[in-house]
């Protein structure tokens, strides 16, 4: 038996309402490490936190492909880690693993079949990048972009980001202007973002929309209207930057943090005005869900992963320290505490 610490949800916030470390608890138990056939004994490397994790707090995820977390459970979600042990024949002694459904829990005995292998060259041994720009992340902003974008190499366009520095919008302004768009413009909740956005990644412009007036700063930066949204956000900056489409321009409907803490559907009802500003301009504004593009994945992590080697896309990422952490981590990823992705590390 070996003493593990794990981290069990111990209230749900409610659907109107918002997350809290108190929702976590860290606790210890007992883990017996005796494998079966084709069981791998892990340590867990690095675990991931994300928006759609706020709807799994709720006992109807609203997602029929989201699982509510149940109280006083183990948590789960994206991770990485080593084996320590193995009666899988095709995992090792030190081989790297990763999962959706890894449990926040410092070591674990799992079925080797659940877990991926991971090839630590495709991150130059940077593993937390198999859970941010090189894992479900990247590829959101890669095959958002790409799917459901319409950029047009050549054709002079204005791509909007919102959630602009956090782990996909930090990527898809950097894909939408190695794709060909002429002005990439971030919307993001601080002025140390807006700067990280346009010095380091080279965003052509960025709006805080916690001090500017949206409207008036985006008319500035677009010039020229634009082309393509990636939401990330929706609600009321959402509503803005639709107000500024062209006809015949594309919304990347990726998430709609701004809603999560409220008791709506997902996606959220638009508001009159939006609704008649899309039908009117012909905006095409379709929902995007990676996990629809397995098919694509394998050949979008290599092309990220050679982006990312060659330092054609640079990555941004918040780590914080330690399995008491998770919640808090989550917490304040949720609240833009986050620049790039947010990783916790929880073991060398
Ligand atoms: N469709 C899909 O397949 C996927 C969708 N997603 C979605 O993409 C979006 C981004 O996810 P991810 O990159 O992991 O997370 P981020 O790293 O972007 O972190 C969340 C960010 O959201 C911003 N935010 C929080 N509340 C608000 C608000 N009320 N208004 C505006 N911005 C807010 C904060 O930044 P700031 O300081 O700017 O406020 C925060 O840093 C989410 O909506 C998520 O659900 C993610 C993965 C896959
Ligand atoms: C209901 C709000 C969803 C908002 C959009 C979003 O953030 C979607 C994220 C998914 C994305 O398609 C890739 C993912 O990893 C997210 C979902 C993960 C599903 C894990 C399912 C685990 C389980 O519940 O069994």
């Amino acid at each position: 038996m070996l003493t593990v610490q794990r981290v069990v949800l111990s209230s749900r916030p409610g659907k109107n309402g918002h997350p809290s470390p108190d929702n976590f608890r860290v606790e210890d138990t007992s883990l017996c490490t005796e494998l079966k056939q084709g069981e791998i004994l892990v340590r867990t490397l690095y675990l991931s936190v994300d928006p759609y994790m706020r709807c799994r707090m709720n006992d109807d995820t609203g997602a029929d492909y989201l699982l509510p977390w149940r109280l006083e459970e183990v948590i789960d979600g994206g991770g990485v880690g080593v084996v320590k042990d193995s009666k899988n024949t095709q995992l090792a002694i030190g081989d790297i693993v990763t999962s959706f459904n890894w449990h926040w829990q410092t070591y674990d005995v799992i079925d080797g079949s659940s877990v991926e292998k991971v090839d630590p060259s495709m991150v130059d041994g940077h593993l937390s990048n198999v859970l941010g720009a090189v894992g479900m992340p990247g590829l959101t902003a890669l095959l958002g972009v790409r799917e459901k974008g319409h950029v047009i190499r050549g054709a002079g366009q204005t791509m909007v980001i919102s959630g602009a520095s956090g782990a996909c919008g930090s990527l898809a302004g950097q894909i939408g202007r190695l794709d060909g768009c002429e002005t990439v413009v971030g919307i993001c909740g601080s002025d140390e973002k807006c700067q990280t956005l346009v010095s380091q990644l080279g965003f052509t412009a960025a709006v805080n929309y916690k001090k500017e007036d949206v409207s008036t700063a985006l008319r500035n930066c677009c010039p020229n209207g634009v082309d393509i949204y990636f939401d990330n956000v929706g609600g009321p900056i959402s509503d803005t930057v639709i107000s500024q489409m062209n006809s015949g321009s594309h919304v990347i409907l990726c998430g709609q943090i701004s809603q999560y803490n409220k008791d709506v559907p997902y996606p959220p009802p638009l508001s009159k005005e939006t609704q008649e500003a899309l039908r009117c301009k012909n905006i095409i504004r379709d929902r995007f869900m990676v996990l629809n593009y397995m098919n694509k994945h394998k050949e979008g992590l290599e092309l990220l992963s050679r982006w990312v080697k060659t330092g054609q896309v640079k990555v941004l990422e918040t780590v914080a320290n330690g399995i008491e952490n998770m919640g808090v981590s989550f917490c304040s990823m949720m609240t833009g505490g986050n620049i790039g992705k947010q990783i916790v590390k929880i073991s060398d």
